[in-house]
């Protein structure tokens, strides 16, 4: 690259996931000469491996419930529904290939240069690119590491025989029987997805409820309705080894003595920050306690020619912050605005387990803790859908108030179609909306949704 300035390109950006594809298209839009690595998948771990064919999994597995819930609408299959992984995973690839095609056309069309090749820092303003003709470097005045993160997977006798999160969407044959590791997202998201698609599935989790962090009657209700559609739950242990038998099925022991045989077993037990030869260390850039980059508001590490953002960084690893934290950096450092720090106390989220969990702001125990005094508006029913399907299946609905200023600090849900009705929600509750706004909004009948702003007594303070 060559060019009069001081610099190559004014930002290099390394790492084409979330939040630098969104960094380096802006910041070329506002007339920046932009450049970026990618060695792996354009779009990142959501377009490739995460959020994406994730929900199309979700979607396949819904299916099952959907035929069980036919019947009672008059709906009758000729013969049982059969279940076909490779259509599956095949279509799936096919739609991440168009996906990876949009984004390659969408860096080309922004004027942002694309160099398909592992990127490291070689000092606060070079990045060295290893391509297979040899290694090129490239000076930047700035360099924005946008690695993401990567799977982390506990070391015990036979864990490498454990897939990672990046490995489960591509199995050559389906697992009859599938096992996972861990009590978080990707934990409860993968059991929810392998049960509805027919394998007998078991969760195995050190603690003894699933999603710490979470509203805890929430955290209870979905351990119930997961396990009402057939999840076998097993809290408080762990994974003691795993084997192979000779057939080639795994021999799961279980730290309590329990014995499980099953085809495939998933570690779904966090992410670590994607660091590997980025060679950040030799500048002084050192990992906070949680071992992610810390930054400032302007999103500089502690060399400030050196910006990073998205799940390297603090903050939940969730695409939609990747992308605000992009827009933000972009305006701080090509449109010259002053920050305006994200509120990352009411970043809506939703878990794609079976029913979906969809949550903004304070649980009842951080609200609890936050306000001297709270009122809580709980309702769970049985969706109309269900008098006819004849599903077990419930819905519940939370809203936590301030009682003093009346503000609805938080809302969570447990349902159908949870992740899709918070975000109207999340509006409300991230505009500080009362509850009394929330009264005089009048309902949407005949929906599940419409108890958002029909709870009028509080069930506890
Ligand atoms: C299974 C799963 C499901 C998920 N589901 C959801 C969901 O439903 N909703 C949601 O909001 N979030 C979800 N997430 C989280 C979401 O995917 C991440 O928060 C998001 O992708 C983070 O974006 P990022 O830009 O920080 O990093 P990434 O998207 O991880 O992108 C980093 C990119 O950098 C590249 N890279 C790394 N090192 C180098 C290097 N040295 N040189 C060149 N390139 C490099 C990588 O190959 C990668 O493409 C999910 C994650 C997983 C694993
Ligand atoms: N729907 C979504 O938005 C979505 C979906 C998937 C992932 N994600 C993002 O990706 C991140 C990573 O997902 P995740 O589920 O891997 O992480 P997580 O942090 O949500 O859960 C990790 C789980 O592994 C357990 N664990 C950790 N170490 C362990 C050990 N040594 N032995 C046994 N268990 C152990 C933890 O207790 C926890 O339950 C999430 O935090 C989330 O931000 C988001």
């Amino acid at each position: 690259m060559s060019s009069d300035a001081e610099y190559d390109v004014d930002l290099f950006v390394i790492g084409a996931g979330s939040g630098g594809v969104r960094a380096a298209r802006m910041a070329a839009a506002a007339g920046a000469r932009v450049a970026i690595a990618e060695d792996r998948y354009l779009g990142g771990t959501c377009v490739n491996v995460g959020c994406v064919p994730k929900k199309l999994y979700s979607y396949a597995a819904h299916f099952h419930d959907s035929f069980d819930d036919a019947a009672g609408f008059g709906w009758h299959l000729d013969s049982p529904a059969t279940f076909d992984w490779p259509t599956l995973r095949d279509n799936k690839t096919s739609e991440i290939k168009r996906l990876n095609g949009i984004y390659q056309r969408m860096l080309e069309g922004a004027g942002v240069t694309l160099f398909n090749a592992r990127a490291r820092v070689a000092n606060a303003h070079t990045v060295t690119l290893t391509t297979a003709d040899g290694e090129v470097n490239v000076s930047a005045e700035k360099i924005l590491l946008a690695t993401g993160g990567w799977p982390w997977v506990p070391e015990f006798p036979g864990s490498d025989l454990a897939l990672n999160s990046n490995q489960v969407f591509d199995l050559d044959t389906f697992p009859k029987r599938f096992l996972v590791l861990g009590g978080g997202y990707i934990a409860v998201e993968f059991a929810s997805i392998f049960n509805g698609l027919g394998s007998e599935t078991h969760l195995i989790y050190r603690g003894d409820l699933l999603l710490k962090g979470f509203d805890q009657e929430v955290r209870e209700f979905t351990r119930d309705e997961m396990a009402k559609k057939g999840v076998n739950l097993h809290f408080s242990t762990n994974i003691a080894r795993i084997e192979q038998l000779p057939e080639g099925s795994l021999k799961v022991e279980l730290t309590t003595g329990e014995i499980l045989e099953v085809d495939a077993v998933l570690s779904a037990t966090g992410r670590k920050a994607n660091i590997t030869g980025l060679g950040i260390e030799s500048l002084g850039i050192a990992l906070n306690d949680e071992g992610k980059l810390s930054v400032n508001e302007r999103y500089e590490t502690q060399v400030p020619s050196i910006l990073a953002l998205g799940d390297l960084t603090a903050g939940p690893e969730l695409t939609p912050v990747a992308l605000a934290e992009a827009m933000q950096l972009v305006d701080i450092h090509f449109h010259k605005k002053a920050p305006r720090p994200l509120d990352y106390a009411t970043i809506p989220t939703a878990v794609f387990c079976h029913p979906n969990i969809g949550t903004v702001g304070l649980s009842e125990e951080a609200a609890r803790d936050e306000f001297p005094k709270i009122r809580v508006y709980r309702t769970d029913f049985r969706a109309m859908k269900h008098t006819l399907s004849g599903s077990q299946e419930r819905m519940l609905m939370k809203l936590i108030v301030d009682d003093a200023s009346d503000v609805v600090v938080g809302a969570h849900m447990v349902g159908e179609e949870a992740g899709e009705l918070i975000q109207g929600i999340a509006i409300a509750v991230r505009a500080g909306l009362t509850k009394e706004d929330f009264d005089r909004t009048i309902g949407i009948h005949p929906t599940g949704a419409e108890e958002f702003v029909t709870m009028r007594t509080p069930s506890r303070y």
